[in-house]
C-alpha cells in the first residue's frame, strides 16, 4: 500500500490504513435499523484520512443485519440458505447506504466482494491486490466483505474479521482497525464484568491473557476471540492492529497521528528494539500495560511482528487451507531454517490426502522427548502426494527413483515453497510449547497427535542416525551444535476459555 507520493514530500510518511466494521457498529442490535450517525462519522473520518493522504479500505460487515431490517425478519435465521438471501438483500442496500453517505462528500468507493476460494488461488488473490492498489491509486475507498452469497462453510473467512486482517496483509496496509462496540479489549468480557481491565498495548500476542471466551453481540458472528486471531494474523504480517469503539470514529485519526509522531524520525525511540512502535513516552509497552494518563482514546494496540511474513509466504500460510501435514525431524528442521529444501530423508510420517502442489502443515517431532507433542512452525507446498511422501519418507534421495519408478524432484518442498510462522524462523524462538487444550491455537495452528512413535531408546538411536544421515548430507549446521541444544518453540497464545470451542 505506497503512499500518495505528493503527500510523502510535505509531512511524515502516509500510511496505508484497514478499517474494518462489524455488524454491532452498522446496524443496531435489535431494530436492526442502521446506525447513521456512527455510519456518517465513518464516512467523514475515512475522507478526511484520504485528504491527509492515506490510503483507506473499509471492510464492512452488515450484510446480513440489513436484510434482516429489509425483510422484517426479527432473528438471524441459522439456515444458510436463508442467511445467504438475506445477504444477498442487504449488501445492496449496505453498499447504496454507503455511497450515498460518501457521495455526500464526493468521495467515490468501489465494492469488492471475496471468498476464501478468491484468495487460496494464487492468481485471483494477486489480481484481487492488483485491483485493490489500482483503486487506491484512483482515490477511490474499497468497500469489501465476505461474498456471503456465494460462500459455503469450507470456502468461508466465517468472519469479517479475518478477511479483514487478510486484506490488509494483502496490500501491506500499515494499521488495521478492527472497530467495535466496546473500548478495547479487556481482561475479560466488559458486558459481563464490571471490573474488567483495558488491555492498551500489546507488544507480544504470544504472551496475551485474556478471557474472550464469552459471545459478543447477538448479530456479530465473532465476538472478541475472532478479533484477536485477525491481530495475530496481521501483526504477524507487519500491519499493527488497533481494536477500539466505532462510536467515535474520530478515535482513528487521533490513533494515527498518534502513531504518525511515534514513527517520525526524532520520535524517542526504545534502545535495542527494532520495533518502530511502542516507543512513545507516554506508553508503557508492555504486554497488559495501562495507561495512567492516557495521551489518545482508549484503544488496544497490537505491535506489528519484528519478522514480518509477507507476499508469497503469507499467502502459504494464511491464504491456502491445508490438506494433511507432514511430520519432520528436529535436524531436517534445523536444516529448513538454514534455508535448505525439505528432503524426503528428514520426513518422520505424514498425515491427510493431498495432491501435488497442495498446501500442507509442517509439524516437528521431537525424538528427544517422544511424549511431547508435536509442534506445527509453518506450512508448504508439496512437490509429492500424499501417497509418494508415505512411500519416500525417510529414505535418501537416491532412493525416489527406485521407490516411485521415476523423480519429479528431490525435494518434498523446495525452500521457497515452505513457510514458517512469524517467531518460528529459527533464533528468536526461546520459550517451551504450553499446548493449548483443544490442540487448536488463534492462527488455526494445530499440534496434530502423531502415530506411532517408537520407544525413547529406539527414537534416540533413530536420532542420532538421522542427525549422521543429515551432517553426511551437508544439512546440519555443523560446528553449530552446542551441548544441550534442542530446538525450543514459541509458545501459543493463551486464551483462557477457549479450550473445548
Ligand atoms: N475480553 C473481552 N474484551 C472485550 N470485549 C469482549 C471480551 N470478550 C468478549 N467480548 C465481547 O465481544 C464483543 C465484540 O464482538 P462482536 O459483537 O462480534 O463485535 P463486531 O460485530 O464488532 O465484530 C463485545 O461487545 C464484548 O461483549
Ligand atoms: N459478511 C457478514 C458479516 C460477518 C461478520 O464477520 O460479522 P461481524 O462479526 O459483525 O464482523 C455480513 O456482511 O453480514
Amino acid at each position: 500500500m505506497e503512499a500518495d507520493s505528493e503527500s510523502s514530500m510535505r509531512g511524515p510518511r502516509p500510511l496505508g490504513v484497514v478499517i474494518k466494521l462489524g455488524t454491532s457498529s452498522i446496524v443496531d442490535e435489535k431494530s436492526h435499523e442502521p446506525l447513521l450517525s456512527i455510519l456518517t462519522l465513518i464516512v467523514e473520518t475515512a475522507v478526511k484520512l484520504r485528504k491527509d493522504g492515506h490510503r483507506v479500505i473499509i471492510v464492512s460487515s452488515g450484510a446480513i443485519g440489513v436484510g434482516l431490517r429489509r425483510m422484517d425478519v426479527e432473528k438471524r435465521p441459522k439456515h444458510l440458505s436463508k442467511l445467504q438471501a438475506l445477504a444477498a438483500i442487504g449488501q445492496c442496500r449496505l453498499m447504496s447506504l454507503w455511497d450515498s453517505l460518501f457521495n455526500h462528500l464526493r468521495q467515490p468507493i468501489a465494492q469488492i466482494l471475496l471468498t476464501r476460494n478468491d484468495i487460496a488461488d494464487r492468481s485471483r488473490y494477486l489480481n484481487a491486490q492488483r485491483t485493490i492498489n489500482e483503486l487506491l491509486d484512483m482515490g477511490v475507498i474499497p468497500i469489501v466483505n465476505e461474498n456471503d452469497t456465494l460462500a459455503v462453510s469450507e470456502i468461508k473467512f466465517g468472519d469479517n474479521d479475518t478477511l479483514s486482517a487478510v486484506t490488509a496483509a494483502m496490500v501491506h496496509a500499515d494499521l488495521l482497525f478492527l472497530m467495535t462496540d466496546v473500548d478495547c479489549l479487556y481482561d475479560k468480557n466488559p458486558r459481563t464484568n464490571p471490573d474488567a481491565q483495558p488491555i492498551e498495548v500489546v507488544e507480544d500476542i504470544s504472551s496475551l491473557v485474556a478471557d474472550v471466551s464469552t459471545a459478543g453481540s447477538s448479530l456479530g458472528t465473532g465476538g472478541m476471540s475472532t478479533k484477536i486471531v485477525a491481530a495475530r494474523l496481521a501483526t504477524s504480517a507487519g500491519v499493527t492492529t488497533v481494536i477500539t469503539k466505532s462510536s467515535n470514529p474520530g478515535n482513528i485519526v487521533n490513533i494515527v497521528k498518534y502513531i504518525q509522531s511515534s514513527r517520525s524520525p526524532g520520535s524517542p525511540s526504545k534502545s535495542g528494539s527494532d520495533s518502530e512502535e511502542g516507543d512513545t513516552p507516554e506508553i508503557m509497552s508492555s504486554s497488559t500495560s495501562s495507561l495512567k494518563k492516557p495521551a489518545i482514546p482508549l484503544h488496544t494496540r497490537f505491535l506489528p511482528s519484528p519478522h514480518p511474513v509477507r507476499d508469497r509466504y503469507f499467502w502459504i500460510l494464511h491464504g491456502l487451507r491445508p490438506h494433511g501435514t507432514l511430520f519432520i525431524d528436529t535436524g531436517c528442521y534445523k536444516a529448513l531454517l538454514n534455508k535448505a529444501g525439505l528432503l524426503p530423508v528428514g520426513v518422520v510420517d505424514v498425515e491427510g490426502t493431498f495432491h501435488q502442489q497442495e498446501a500442507v502443515r509442517i509439524c516437528v517431532v521431537d525424538k528427544k522427548h517422544p511424549g511431547q507433542q508435536p509442534q506445527e512452525v509453518g506450512r508448504c507446498l508439496t512437490n509429492y502426494s500424499s501417497a509418494e511422501v508415505s512411500r519416500i519418507k525417510g529414505k535418501h534421495t537416491s532412493e525416489i527413483p527406485g521407490l516411485l519408478g521415476y523423480m519429479d524432484s528431490e525435494y518434498v518442498a523446495q525452500r521457497e515453497s515452505i513457510s514458517f510462522f512469524s517467531g518460528f524462523h529459527g533464533g528468536g524462538v526461546s520459550r517451551p510449547v504450553t499446548p493449548v487444550g483443544s490442540g487448536v491455537n488463534l492462527a488455526g495452528m494445530v499440534t496434530p497427535k502423531r502415530r506411532g512413535a517408537g520407544t525413547p531408546a529406539q527414537e534416540e538411536r533413530r536420532l542420532e542416525a538421522e542427525d549422521k544421515e543429515l551432517e553426511d548430507e551437508g544439512l546440519v549446521m555443523r560446528g553449530k551444535k552446542e551441548e544441550g541444544q534442542q530446538v525450543r518453540f514459541v509458545e501459543e497464545v493463551k486464551i483462557v476459555g477457549e479450550e473445548g470451542k
